[in-house]
């Protein structure tokens, strides 16, 4: 018996000592292949056995950390957060080169946990890779969204009902004279115009759906977003054992938003609207194309939520740096006012009328500039062998791209934390013409294959938003932060990051003008 367990254990202590060598051979083969295989990029040093740079990325402020160490690295580098190694682009310069001049071989997006766990990745448009599925389904979009060529008095039909409604409720914030937060209102209006465009529907502000949809965008920044819920992606097998209320979080935030298609789904069939987006990606599953681009329901429910969380967060968060902006600086907004009623007098500005107004379009180009709300886009994904800026970078490897470093890069950007509308501006006080080196550094909505794909829409939206904002009333600090001279920051590196950065909650008070 003695016998017996002795060999046991001889066994067995053998067996231990031959997993231990595997595993270390493992570990030392896949340090030297990665050596060889990323050799020629600048790495950012020093790395921890195990962890490589994690410990010095606060995810939160993942950007911030990324462009301090373009000082030291320059601006291509890559970082190792556990076994990823991941290339970073903190210029103008090298975002351009990756982007746009070899858009083939950036375009792809990393595999990932959370989005491969409920099949996003072979659905959605934001996380799929590059794919002929994610092509015909950028196109199709598009086109219905109408976002080019004609579709400025469209999306000007689907906001102009909203705008009253926003407009209504500062009004009667107006009447009451208390300082109030504007998140609220902002939202509901900047979402029923995804909302109309999506499905063809909207809904009264006073409508419970719309907490609904908060509460769903909020668990989705949460667990989505490129914050702090990007621990997961480093420690996935924490999550799939359950051991983390992250992988609780992961589940709720898909039951909701399930529930909420399920909803809208009923109320789309018996509309029977084509005329939406999603309509008429809904009417695509039975043709050829539905069949050999596998378009199914599930993928107009991830597109459907790609462009409402996509579509409404981003809009709503610019429109609110817009307010802070006005209370921090108010001769902007008093500036805009008089250009807005010089030109159009009381009534909501159109699109054709935003080449009369220069500074309008300058505060608006500087917002996005100064925010960089999507400081590291989505990320990205080589399909191929491929380089920038000359260095070689291996096929499959994960790509952050830092726009915010590029947008507050000083080499370009004089004082790039003031906000100053006049960067934009001749010594007229023309627009710089799109074509123009100083607005071509501007890179809020990426670039190349995967730039956003709502960008003219945004950009159309802003303005309306904008306009009918500060031609109606006047924005004043609250009166407990104009005497306590406490107003909230308006500098984005005191800005919370979830899907986009966002400042914190403030009130403020409206008047009529
Ligand atoms: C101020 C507003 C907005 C900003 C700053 C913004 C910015 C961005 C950025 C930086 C990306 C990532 C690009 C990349 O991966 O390189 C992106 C992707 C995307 N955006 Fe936007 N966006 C805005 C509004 C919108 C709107 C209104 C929509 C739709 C209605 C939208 C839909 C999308 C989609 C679908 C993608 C994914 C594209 C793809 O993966 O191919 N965005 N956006």
């Amino acid at each position: 018996m003695k016998q017996h367990r002795a060999m046991y254990l001889d066994i067995s202590s053998s067996l231990s000592g031959v997993v231990v060598l595997l595993l270390f051979c493992y570990v030392a083969k896949r340090a030297f292949t990665s050596t060889q295989r990323y050799s020629s990029i600048p790495k950012v040093t020093p790395r921890l056995p195990i962890i490589g740079n994690a410990q010095s990325l606060d995810l939160g402020r993942c950007h911030m950390v990324l462009a301090e160490w373009v000082k030291h690295f320059g601006p291509v580098f890559r970082i190792k957060i556990f076994m990823d190694e991941i290339l970073v682009l903190n210029s103008y310069e090298s975002i351009h080169d990756a982007l746009v001049k070899k858009d083939m071989a950036f375009a792809g997006r990393p595999p990932r946990f959370r989005t491969s766990k409920s099949d996003r990745d072979k659905h959605s448009i934001v996380w799929q890779t590059y794919t002929p599925k994610l092509q015909f389904l950028r196109r199709e979009i598009i086109q219905s969204l109408k976002i080019y060529g004609g579709g400025r008095e469209s999306l000007e039909q689907a906001c102009a009902p909203e705008l009253n409604k926003m407009l209504e409720r500062l009004q009667q914030e107006a009447t009451a004279g208390t300082a109030f937060d504007p998140v609220d209102i902002i939202y509901d209006a900047v979402c029923n115009v995804i909302l109309r465009l999506t499905l063809n529907s909207s809904f009264e502000h006073s409508d419970k759906v719309f907490q609904l949809i908060r509460s769903m965008n909020h668990l989705f920044n949460d667990t989505f977003g490129t914050g702090k819920g990007q621990n997961i992606e480093s420690i996935p097998f924490l999550c799939e054992l359950g051991f983390t209320s992250f992988s609780k979080r992961l589940d709720y935030a898909m039951k909701m938003r399930d529930r909420f298609w399920d909803q809208q789904k009923i109320q789309l069939e018996q509309n029977g609207s084509k005329e939406s987006a999603i309509g008429k990606l809904l009417s695509l599953i039975s043709t050829d194309n539905g069949e050999k681009y596998d378009i199914t329901e599930q993928t107009a429910k991830e597109v459907f939520t790609n462009l409402l969380l996509a579509g409404t967060d981003t809009t709503t968060t610019a429109l609110t740096c817009l307010l802070l902006v006005f209370l921090h600086y108010p001769e902007v907004q008093e500036k805009m006012r008089s250009e807005q009623c010089h030109s159009s007098g009381k009534q909501c500005s159109t699109g054709s009328e935003k080449g009369h107004m220069p500074y309008t379009e300058a505060v608006l180009i500087e917002l996005l500039r100064f925010i960089s709300h999507v400081p590291l886009a989505v990320p990205h994904y080589t399909t191929c062998d491929t380089s920038v800026m000359d260095i070689p970078v291996p096929k499959d490897m994960t790509v952050y791209v830092n726009l915010w470093a590029a947008n507050h890069d000083s080499k370009h950007w004089p004082d790039p934390w003031t906000f100053n509308p006049s960067r934009f501006l001749d010594k007229e006080g023309n627009l710089l013409p799109p074509g123009h080196p100083i607005r071509r550094r501007v890179i809020a909505f990426g670039a190349g294959r995967r730039v956003c794909l709502g960008e003219a829409l945004a950009k159309h939206r802003l303005f309306l938003f904008a306009s009918a904002l500060v031609k109606n009333f006047r924005f004043k600090p609250s009166d407990e932060d104009a005497s306590a001279k406490c107003l909230p920051p308006v500098d984005p590196r005191t800005y919370e990051m979830g899907i986009v950065l966002h400042p914190q909650r403030f009130k403020l008070k409206v008047e009529s003008v």
